[in-house]
């Protein structure tokens, strides 16, 4: 059981450098599908977040009553909108993305749960599933069979435990992790203080990130951050592994102006930029 700890060196060996001659069209387009009434922040952090790691080009799919919001807030995300207002009850675009992220703030009606349903079933694009749509699955574990292989999860611990059952100790919550992870060919991002990532037998440990991202909203940034490297052709388990090291590496960027308590989930993304530079100063 003995992690790899994600430390620099990890990251150098698996960072892409931006080629000069890249143009929007070839950075990769992120879907970005999240948001009910009341929540449409964590769709638009998240999408924010999917622009700021890089990709080319980011579309939000979002139920109707967040248009104007995302619109206004992030005028850089094109936006796609459910037939219905409040909740998401049929997920259809005719764009192709690189990467699909599902989850932030989707809430769990039963039409949300019959269009991830209908998602999965049809779904080609590498795919990170987190929050809401996570809980979703817990709730029909029959359709882990159709996700792909690789397909990028992001658990807490509570929707851990919601999708892999308790554990007694942090030995037997890996053990399980382990073993639901090689039985869907998954990638397993277990967030918490530190985050490991569990890819079948093999477990990472971030060495990055403190106790201020304990704070509304900061895993929804991750989910933009893994989907966007996604997007730009990072495998899946680079693609968890260097989104969690940037996310934790903005709070430790940050800690010296805003403290632990001030920190909020928009001073991930804003530091974003910050901590790709400290890599590149690295490399
Ligand atoms: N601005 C917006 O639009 C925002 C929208 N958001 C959206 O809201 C939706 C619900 O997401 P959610 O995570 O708040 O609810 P839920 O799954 O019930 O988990 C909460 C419970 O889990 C536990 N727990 C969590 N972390 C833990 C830890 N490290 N270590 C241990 N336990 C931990 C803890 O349980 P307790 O300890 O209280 O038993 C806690 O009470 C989702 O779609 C999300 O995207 C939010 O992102 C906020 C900003
Ligand atoms: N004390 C802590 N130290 C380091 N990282 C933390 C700490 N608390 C939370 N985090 C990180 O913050 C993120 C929280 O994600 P999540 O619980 O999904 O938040 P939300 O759903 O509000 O967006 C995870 O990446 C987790 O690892
Ligand atoms: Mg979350």
């Amino acid at each position: 059981m003995n992690p790899i700890c994600i430390d620099k060196n990890e990251i150098l060996k698996r960072y892409k450098p931006i080629d000069k001659h890249t143009h929007k069209g070839i950075q990769g387009h992120a879907l970005l599908i999240g948001g009910s009434y009341g929540k449409m922040g964590a769709a638009c952090i998240s999408s924010k977040a999917a622009l700021k790691t890089g990709c080319g080009l980011v579309t939000a799919f979002i139920p109707k009553c967040g248009y104007e919001i995302v619109q206004i807030s992030i005028p850089e995300v094109m936006v796609l909108t459910d037939v219905q207002e409040k909740f998401i009850s049929n997920i259809t675009f005719d764009i192709v993305p690189q990467a699909i992220g599902i989850g932030p703030g989707i809430g769990q009606e039963l039409a949300t749960h019959k269009a991830f349903h209908e998602l999965l079933k049809t779904n080609k694009v590498p795919l990170v599933i987190d929050a809401d749509a996570l809980n979703i699955l817990s709730q029909n574990k029959s359709w882990l069979s159709l996700l792909l292989p690789k397909t990028i999860l992001t658990p807490h611990p509570k929707e851990l435990e919601r999708l892999i059952g308790k554990w007694n100790s942090e030995e037997e919550k890996i053990t399980k992790a382990i073993s639901f992870s090689k039985n869907y060919h998954l990638v397993i991002v277990m967030k918490g203080a530190p985050t490991h990532i569990i890819n079948g037998d093999i477990i990472y440990e971030n060495s990055t990130g403190n106790a201020a991202l304990a704070t509304a909203g900061s895993g929804d940034v991750l989910t933009g951050m893994i989907t966007s490297l996604l997007a730009q052709s990072y495998e899946p388990i680079n693609a968890a592994i260097v989104g969690v090291y940037l996310h934790g590496l903005t709070a430790d960027i940050a800690l010296p102006e805003t403290g632990y308590q001030s920190f909020i989930a928009s001073d991930v993304i804003a530091n974003i930029g910050k901590a790709y530079l400290s890599i590149e100063n690295e490399a």
